[in-house]
């Protein structure tokens, strides 16, 4: 059947590859990080990966296209093998979502985990002493979340409109809450 496709959003360090790791370990999703993805290109020397770098030093948004391009060969790769995908870090602003649906498909949920700002910053001023990643800086971390509230929370919107939103919250068991989320993404499918 369709094969399931969760979003996982959220702030720049909000905790979104952390909740990832969790929901994988708990029900073996394909854990695909648009970031990590775009670093792995930057760290393979290519000549696109030297244009990714100069956008992601900046904290902007590389093209729609060559980042939803990697998103699919990366499913594709893993189609055979895979129960269901959980996409971490894209869509970035609502016209990628678009796109994805377009070229891909539907997503079932998007879970979205909620941080305060300066919780977002302490975490990766922390992080980027021994992350190496060149926008774990004070400066780009501050473009980051100027432009996750600019062109991102408005995705959370978007999906609202289809019903398919949920979030991560602290103040709930989060275990308990993306059970509830991924059984009920279960019991949608047919
Ligand atoms: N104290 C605390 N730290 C957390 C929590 N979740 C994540 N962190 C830490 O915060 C930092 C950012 O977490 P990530 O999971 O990398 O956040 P992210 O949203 O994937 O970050 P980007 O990939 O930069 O968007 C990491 O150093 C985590 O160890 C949490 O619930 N509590
Ligand atoms: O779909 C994406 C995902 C990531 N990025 C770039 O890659 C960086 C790291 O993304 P990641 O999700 O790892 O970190 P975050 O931006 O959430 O802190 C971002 O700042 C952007 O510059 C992007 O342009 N589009
Ligand atoms: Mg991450």
């Amino acid at each position: 059947g369709e094969m399931i496709v969760l979003l996982m959003s959220g702030g720049p360090g909000s905790g979104k590859g952390t909740q990832c790791e969790k929901i994988v370990a708990k029900y073996g999703y394909t854990h695909l990080s648009s970031g990590d993805l775009l670093r792995a290109e930057v760290a393979s020397g290519s000549e696109r990966g030297k244009q990714l770098q100069a956008t992601m030093q900046k904290g902007e948004l590389v093209p729609l296209d060559t980042v939803l391009e990697m998103i699919k060969e990366a499913m594709i790769a893993k189609a055979d093998v895979s129960k269901g995908y959980l996409i971490d870090g894209y869509p970035r602003e609502v016209k990628q979502g678009e796109e994805f649906e377009k070229k891909i498909g539907a997503p079932a949920l998007l879970l979205y985990v909620d941080a305060k700002a300066e919780t977002m910053v302490k975490r990766l001023m922390k992080r980027g002493e021994t992350s190496g990643r060149a926008d774990d800086n004070e400066e780009t971390i501050k473009k980051r979340l100027d432009l996750y509230y600019k062109a991102t929370e408005p995705v959370i919107a978007y999906y609202e409109k289809s019903g398919i939103v949920r979030k991560v919250s602290r103040n709930t068991d989060r275990n308990m809450l993306i059970q509830s989320n991924i059984t009920s993404v279960l019991s949608l499918t047919p």
